[in-house]
């Protein structure tokens, strides 16, 4: 292990959306040598998809990811019986799983001999305005727990939490951009049938959403007291809020943060 992710060579089992969203960003900025990484997926036509696309080394044999000293795995959580009995006996690296609501006890049981991580992610880290949350199994090193935190914190923030804790991080952080899809999706709908052009309807969209996280973060503001800051007596944020709490979209988007955080610790 070394000071800077440049210095590592990285192996990654399962380069699929997750893994892309991490590695592109740390491939492009410097901090991963595409040269040093060694990539699985499942099937020959994606990896020389995948290769070709970003340019990496991708391949379908497991023992050339799992013979680097640091391995990232991106799995389905469906995957990851098939993967663990494909990875060589007898592992001592670094496994960072990004795996939804894995445990740390489940990876150790799986992967003997690897001092797991078990990180958090999310999309938006393809742009480097990530949220990853991270819990350290107690033999992962000094050293290595440094690396770890430097690495994700190049894609975003880093937040070290209670594994118990990681499910409904996940929920928020990484379904969360889902939900918010969801809600740009539909509010761009409303523009369109209220008379915008769908291109302007979209771009809109995302600058309200990135305009009113940028103000509620600058002005420490409550989200309760900018709804007031729009709302007028009589007016037209009142019209259209009376509509979204009729619907329900309050407690809608309560219990689907619950529903996912519930699925993650399904799946471990
Ligand atoms: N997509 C997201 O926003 C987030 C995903 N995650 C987690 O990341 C993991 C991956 O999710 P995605 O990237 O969305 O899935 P994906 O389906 O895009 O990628 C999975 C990859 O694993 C490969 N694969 C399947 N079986 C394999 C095997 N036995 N050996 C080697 N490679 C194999 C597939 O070919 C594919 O490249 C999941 O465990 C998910 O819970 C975590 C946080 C956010
Ligand atoms: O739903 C999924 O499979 C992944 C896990 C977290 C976000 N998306």
């Amino acid at each position: 292990m070394t000071g800077s992710a440049s210095g590592s060579r990285l192996g990654v089992v399962g380069l699929g959306r997750m893994a892309l969203a991490l590695l592109l960003p740390l491939i492009e900025a410097g901090l991963v040598p595409s040269a040093g990484v060694s990539a699985v997926v499942a099937s020959r036509a994606s990896a020389e998809r995948l290769a070709q696309a970003h340019g990496l080394q991708v391949g379908t044999d497991p023992a050339t990811a799992w013979a680097a000293p640091v391995v990232l795995l991106a799995v389905k959580p469906q995957q990851l019986e098939a993967a663990a009995a494909a990875a060589p006996a007898g592992g001592s690296g670094l496994l960072i799983s990004v795996l939804a609501g894995v445990t740390l006890e489940r990876l150790q049981g799986l992967f003997p001999g690897w001092r797991c991580v078990r990180a958090v992610p999310n999309t938006p880290s393809l742009v480097r305005c990530g949220l990853t949350g991270l819990a350290l199994a107690p033999d992962v090193r000094t050293e290595e727990g440094a690396w770890v935190r430097r690495l994700f914190d190049q894609v975003g923030e880093v937040h070290e939490l209670p594994e118990t804790q990681l499910d409904a991080f996940l929920a928020l952080t990484s379904s969360g951009p889902g939900f918010v899809a969801l809600l740009a999706e539909a509010l761009a709908d409303g523009a369109v049938a209220a008379g915008l052009p769908r291109q302007l309807a979209h771009h809109l969209t995302h600058r309200t959403l990135a305009g009113t996280a940028a103000l509620l973060e600058a002005k420490a503001l409550h989200p309760g007291q900018l709804k007031d800051m729009v709302s007028s007596p009589a007016g037209t944020t009142m019209a259209g809020l009376r509509q979204l709490e009729r619907a329900g979209v309050r407690s809608a988007l309560i219990e689907a943060v619950v529903a996912a955080a519930e699925r993650s610790r399904e799946l471990a």
